[in-house]
């Protein structure tokens, strides 16, 4: 629809008044009355700009007019372009001035009550006059529309950039009816867009409210989150909220652990909160085993000490097998832990009796002697799967004897307590340090539905958990204890898992000390035992001892702590007199410092010149920055060598130097999407590891150093 451009006489009227002036002097001169023929001419000249200036500013207005009737006639749902379908009267002094009155006529049909429709009208409005309008009438019998004016825009209600972004962006996605009603901002950041839209059909497909959540989180700063209220065709996007650095394990009411068969159908265990503060829970009726991944220093052991502690309330009994030895030292003592085995020995024995208890329940449930509501819950944590895995391997080969199976039976038998756990009531929580296939192939999937993955993940590992290649790909490294699970409604969602101490780390009378103090059960259901390793047996014939067997090892006798005291761990740690630094010292590792076994001689002083030196050193020295190391982890571990790359060859997990001169990278956390505001450019969402986060913009070749994921099976 075009307008045909009207005539503008101004020029020509303003030229002809003059004309006048000197066609009255002319006559004026022949008639001699020469001084009327100049006072003619001289007031010819003002009426002339009057008479120009006047039909310039004319024009001027019905320009503007005629703009705005160009971009309101489809929303007026005019057939053709009609000068009398947009009036602006009332006009302001000024140039051209400002109508302080809008009449818009409209086809009849049209839903005149309609907010979205009169939002429209208003925005376009707006826009194209540059002032506030607000509805004054709505003729719906004459259809027409008077718009009053209600103030200059001014310049802090003009929005602001990421808004007129977000806002584009949003129209882009869902379509030109989607209209935004609300937006906040917290601390002059965009928080919240709230609107509606007539898209209800192109809504109702899960996978695009999925992509409008992805894309919007990529071209906005921030990670966002949608909400769709599907009934009334409105939509609320905003801003995830942060977690806290970090949450200990709060202290709840005790349980009644005497009553662990009554609790066992009902219990459910808090390991951590969402970002809503909503409490993460693992429920073993529901879910029997809990799956841990994580590489190390990423929480995994913390969160393993959460589950235990709580447990061990209810008064379930707690086996340990520690692949790392040291892990659950401190929780040797602790109540209801029954056993923690520390050597490959004690490990091996502690899955088979796992796997013994659970087979002798089979029998008792297929010999109608007891029912599974008559089984105490019993939860083995293997620890350290692989570090387990690998000592196993090598520890098996050297003891392995002729008829003895290729692989230890006690792979075999973890993967059964995995399979037949749930009903005898054996459950296990599996820690490990990467997701692998042996545990995700076949049906091992399935029994490890619940499922925690600390810290980030490479592409492939979130594919492994999560069956998605960004899921849990950007969770920041400088943030411990921040993992993705599970929720109630089954999605994956980031989580800050508790924290809780460790007795063997926690100093007397911290507030760690006091926290362990209230976590800990004050009913002891269960004994501590321990395993008695096996000797080896004299062969009469060869008259030689025979080193104990695998099967000696894995069936070896338990007894309680107290009938073995010679065996028990517990309370057998360092003397008073010697001190763990000497102990550990290099020099007594190698035999070669003076400590006998009981000396009491004390670790050397350093020599006072050297200490003084040393003191000065520090105290003169400034401060360095954390340093890579400091910071507890290496910042490109599980990421190649850098290259130069372009944007359009970008994916969801890599690591991207994101600003040169401040040496930041941050790992994208989509892969890059096409910048709706700007033709030919890609938007980058990126998170760093200290969970700052921000878009970039640039154009599709745009170069970037890059680190890209190391592959889990190389
Ligand atoms: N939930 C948490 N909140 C805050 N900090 C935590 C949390 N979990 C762990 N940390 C911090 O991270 C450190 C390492 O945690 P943890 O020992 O559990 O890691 P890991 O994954 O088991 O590593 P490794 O395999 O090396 O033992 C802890 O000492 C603690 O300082």
């Amino acid at each position: 629809m075009a307008l045909a451009t009207p005539t503008t006489p101004w020029l020509r009227n303003a030229v002809l008044c003059v004309a006048i002036g000197i066609a009255v002097l002319a006559a004026g001169q022949l008639l001699g009355h020469l001084t009327a023929g100049w006072i003619a001419l001289i007031a010819s000249v003002p009426i002339a700009v009057l008479i120009g200036a006047h039909g310039k500013r004319k024009q001027m207005r019905r320009q503007l007019a005629d703009r705005l009737l160009q971009a309101v006639a489809p929303r007026l749902g005019l057939r053709s372009l009609d000068r009398r379908a947009v009036k602006l009267t009332r006009w302001s002094r000024g140039w051209p001035g400002v109508p302080t009155q809008v009449v818009l006529r409209y086809a009849p049909g049209l839903d005149d009550v309609d907010p979205q429709w009169q939002h429209d009208i208003l925005t376009t409005t707006t826009r194209l006059l540059l002032e506030r309008y607000r509805i004054d009438l709505v003729d719906h019998q004459r259809c027409w529309l008077r718009l009053q004016l209600a103030g200059p825009v001014e310049e802090e209600d003009s929005a602001p950039a990421v808004q007129v972004r977000a806002e584009r962006t949003i129209s882009e996605l869902i379509g030109p009816t989607a209209s935004i009603t609300r937006t906040e901002f917290v601390d002059g950041e965009l928080a919240l867009i709230e609107g509606h839209h007539q898209a209800g059909a192109k809504i109702a497909a899960s996978g695009y409210r999925a992509r409008i959540e992805r894309v919007l989180s990529t071209m906005l700063p921030g990670r966002w989150r949608a909400h769709w209220d599907m009934e009334n065709d409105g939509f609320r996007f905003e801003l995830r909220p942060s977690f806290p650095a970090s949450i200990w394990l709060p202290v709840t009411a005790r349980p009644d652990a005497e009553a662990v068969l009554e609790t066992y159908d009902s219990l459910a265990i808090p390991y951590g909160v969402d970002e809503d503060g909503e409490v993460m829970v693992w429920r073993p009726a529901v879910d029997p085993n809990l799956m841990l991944v994580g590489s190390p220093g990423t929480g995994k052991t913390v969160t393993a000490h959460t589950i235990l502690t709580q447990v061990t309330g209810y008064g379930w009994p707690v086996w340990v097998v520690d692949g790392k030895s040291i892990e659950f030292l401190g929780f040797q003592s602790w109540p209801n832990v029954q056993i923690v085995g520390t050597s490959i020995e004690q490990q091996v024995a502690i899955i088979h009796r796992a796997w013994e208890v659970m087979e002798r329940r089979y029998e008792l449930i297929t010999s109608g002697q007891a029912r599974e509501s008559d089984f105490e819950p019993l939860l083995v944590f293997l620890d350290e799967w692989a570090d387990f895995r690998a000592n196993l391997m090598s520890w098996y080969a050297g003891i392995k004897v002729k008829g003895d199976p290729a692989k230890p039976l006690v792979l075999v038998e973890a993967g059964s307590l995995a399979r037949k756990g749930r009903t005898s009531r054996v459950h296990l929580v599996f820690g490990t340090q990467r997701p692998d296939a042996e545990y995700f192939g076949g049906d091992m999937r399935d029994n490890f539905r619940m499922r925690v993955s600390m810290g980030r993940l490479s592409p492939q590992g979130a594919m492994m958990m999560w069956e998605s290649p960004t899921t849990g790909t950007s969770i920041p490294r400088g943030c411990r204890g921040r993992a993705t699970t599970i929720n109630d409604d089954n999605r994956a969602v980031e989580v800050q898992t508790y924290r809780t101490p460790d007795p063997r780390k926690a100093i007397p009378g911290s507030d760690e000390a006091r926290l362990l103090n209230q976590l800990r059960p004050d009913c002891v259901v269960h004994d501590r035992l321990l395993i008695v390793p096996p000797r080896g047996e004299l062969d009469i014939d060869t008259s030689e001892i025979d080193e104990p067997t695998y099967n000696d090892y894995a069936t070896a006798k338990w007894v309680r702590a107290t009938d073995r005291p010679d065996l028990d761990p517990v309370g057998s740690c360092l003397g008073d007199h010697v001190d763990g630094r000497t102990l550990a010292s290099p020099m007594t590792v190698f035999g070669l410092s003076d400590l006998t076994e009981g000396s009491t001689r004390p670790r050397p002083q350093l020599r006072l010149a050297h200490a003084g030196a040393a003191a000065a050193d520090s105290a003169t020295r400034p401060a360095l920055p954390q340093t890579e190391e400091e910071a507890g982890y290496d910042p490109f571990e599980g990421y190649r060598f850098p290259t130069s790359m372009a944007a359009h060859f970008l994916s969801a997990g890599d690591l991207v130097l994101v600003d040169e001169d401040e040496r930041t990278w941050g790992v994208l956390d989509e892969d890059p999407t096409e910048d709706l505001e700007d033709e030919g450019y890609l938007a980058l969402s990126w998170r760093s590891d200290d969970d700052d986060r921000g878009v970039l913009s640039v154009p599709t070749d745009h170069s970037f150093t890059v680190r890209r994921p190391i592959e889990l099976q190389e």
